[in-house]
């Protein structure tokens, strides 16, 4: 199970957000100081089959090295195969109800909400962690709804909500500070770290911010 610490700066990535080796962009976001790392490997020229969890092995790899948790996005199945730390999944992905059938009670297991009432229920059907978002603007992901932003975290905590929360969406070292402010216990980022130019040095920033 993820501690608290662990969600401060949640790294996300698939081979389609970096014009780098995926495994050599995922080492220097480890070295900047990345707190744990989901694989998402989806979108055009995205891999599929074996080939896409050979890559998830080899990113787990670094994880494990790294004593960095490694979370699958959406797949149940590749998760489980993998033993991976944890499972990401949107309202649109296999209900929560099902995912806890099949994963360990050791696996972390988040969930995507934006407003009170699906974070209301996530947590009622036992997510260990709410990703919120979009906090801004973000062309990362195709199907993003418009941003939300922090005030939806900030909502969030004035309803009592105490699980663990990470901001999502559009989010780098010039805006984390406000999505911090809200009540986040950390920040996703795809797109600030993976098409850095200097990867370990934009994670490196982005931990100076969020410490
Ligand atoms: C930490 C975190 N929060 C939210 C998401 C978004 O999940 P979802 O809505 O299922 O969208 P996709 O990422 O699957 O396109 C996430 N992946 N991680
Ligand atoms: C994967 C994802 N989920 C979102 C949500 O709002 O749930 S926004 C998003 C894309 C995040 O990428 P970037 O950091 O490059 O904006
Ligand atoms: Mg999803």
């Amino acid at each position: 199970m993820m501690n608290k610490q662990q969600y401060l700066l949640y790294f996300i990535m698939g081979s389609n957000n970096t014009d780098k080796n995926p495994e050599d962009a995922l080492r220097e976001a480890v070295q900047g100081g990345i707190t744990s790392f989901q694989f998402r490997e989806k979108g055009q020229y995205a891999e599929e089959g074996p080939a896409k969890k050979e890559l998830a092995g080899r990113l787990q790899k670094i994880c494990r090295e790294a004593g960095i948790p490694f979370i699958v996005n959406d797949d149940v199945d590749l998760a489980l195969e993998l033993g991976a730390d944890g499972i990401h999944a949107g309202q649109e992905d296999t209900p929560l109800v099902d995912i806890k059938k099949r994963c360990p009670s050791s696996m972390t297991i988040g969930v995507s909400a934006k407003t009170l009432e699906e974070a209301e229920q996530a947590v009622q059907d036992g997510a260990d962690y709410l990703g919120v978002g979009p906090m801004f603007a973000t062309s990362t992901k195709e199907d993003a709804e418009n941003p939300v932003g922090p005030g939806a975290i900030r909502l969030l905590r004035e309803s009592g909500l105490s699980v663990p929360i990470v901001g999502i969406g559009g989010i780098d070292a010039e805006n984390a500070a406000f999505v911090m402010e809200a009540g986040a216990d950390g920040v996703s980022v795809i797109s600030a770290v993976s098409r850095a130019d200097d990867i370990r040095q934009e994670a490196e920033r982005l931990r100076e911010v969020l410490r």
